[in-house]
């Protein structure tokens, strides 16, 4: 279904404010959980939207040595959600750790271990800033695409990757990796921070399996419309 490829963030300071976004948008079946909702609340939230028996995208991108991603990776496998980010640039031993760690945490709490999935890079960095404030020398979507290839030698399930550079990376991975694009912005919506953005349609037809879409949504006037919109958007391509 349509609806089920969207995840919308709960990008918002507490925790009323995310149950009154939930409560608002009843037809979002699946919700990500930031690091400004969980650094500000903790897992609070993933109760509530467990309870609601809604789907959870818990999007912390941890980046740090391989035992302490390991540590941090068991732990967040241990509340159930259905989605776990790491960044790819931790490299293969924090890489290979995280997929081992989610299956332990999840078996010990005896829940699904989630999805585990790696930023390639975000969708904030332009192409301009990735060679010149980051010096990395390869250009897109080649430096995502060897992130991602990096991700899935390394067992992990998927990567989260701009709707610009997943047509190369699901070629190049094939239809069992998940692919994840935030960044994307239809028409009508400020691009804000997104640098490297398409519209809804463009990248289901691109290849993407989720779009994460935040604020063209719950910061329109009415986020119900909007919501409205997008998926009659996707389903005119899907
Ligand atoms: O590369 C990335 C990785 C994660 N995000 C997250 O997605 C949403 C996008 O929100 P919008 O309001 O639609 O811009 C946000 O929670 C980010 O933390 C990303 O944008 N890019």
């Amino acid at each position: 279904m349509t609806t089920d490829k969207i995840i919308v963030p709960l990008d918002v300071p507490d925790l009323d404010s995310a149950i009154a976004l939930v409560d608002k948008l009843p037809q979002v079946t699946f919700w990500k959980v930031g690091l400004e909702l969980f650094t500000s609340t903790g897992p609070t939230i993933l109760e509530i939207l467990k309870s609601r028996q809604k789907r959870i995208f818990l999007d912390l991108k941890f980046h740090d040595i391989p035992n302490t991603v390991a540590g941090a990776c068991r732990a967040a496998a241990s509340y159930g959600v259905d989605l776990l980010t790491i960044h790819a640039t931790n490299g293969k031993d924090a890489l290979k750790a995280a997929v081992e760690a989610v299956q332990i945490g999840a078996e010990k709490a005896g829940t699904k271990p989630p999805k585990l999935i790696a930023i390639t890079l975000l969708t904030s960095i332009s192409t301009r800033q990735l060679a010149f404030d980051l010096k990395i020398p390869l250009e897109l979507p080649e430096f995502a695409l060897q992130m991602a290839l990096l991700a899935q030698e390394s067992g992990l399930d998927g990567a989260v990757c701009s709707p610009q550079e997943v047509g190369q990376l699901r070629e190049s991975c094939g239809n069992d990796f998940l692919l994840v694009c935030p960044g994307v912005r239809p028409t009508w919506a400020e691009k804000g921070d997104q640098k490297r953005s398409l519209s809804p349609s463009q990248a289901i037809l691109a290849g993407a399996d989720y779009l994460v879409i935040g604020r063209p949504i719950t910061a329109a006037a009415d986020p119900e419309l909007a919501w409205n919109q997008i998926v009659e958007e996707i389903n005119t391509v899907s």
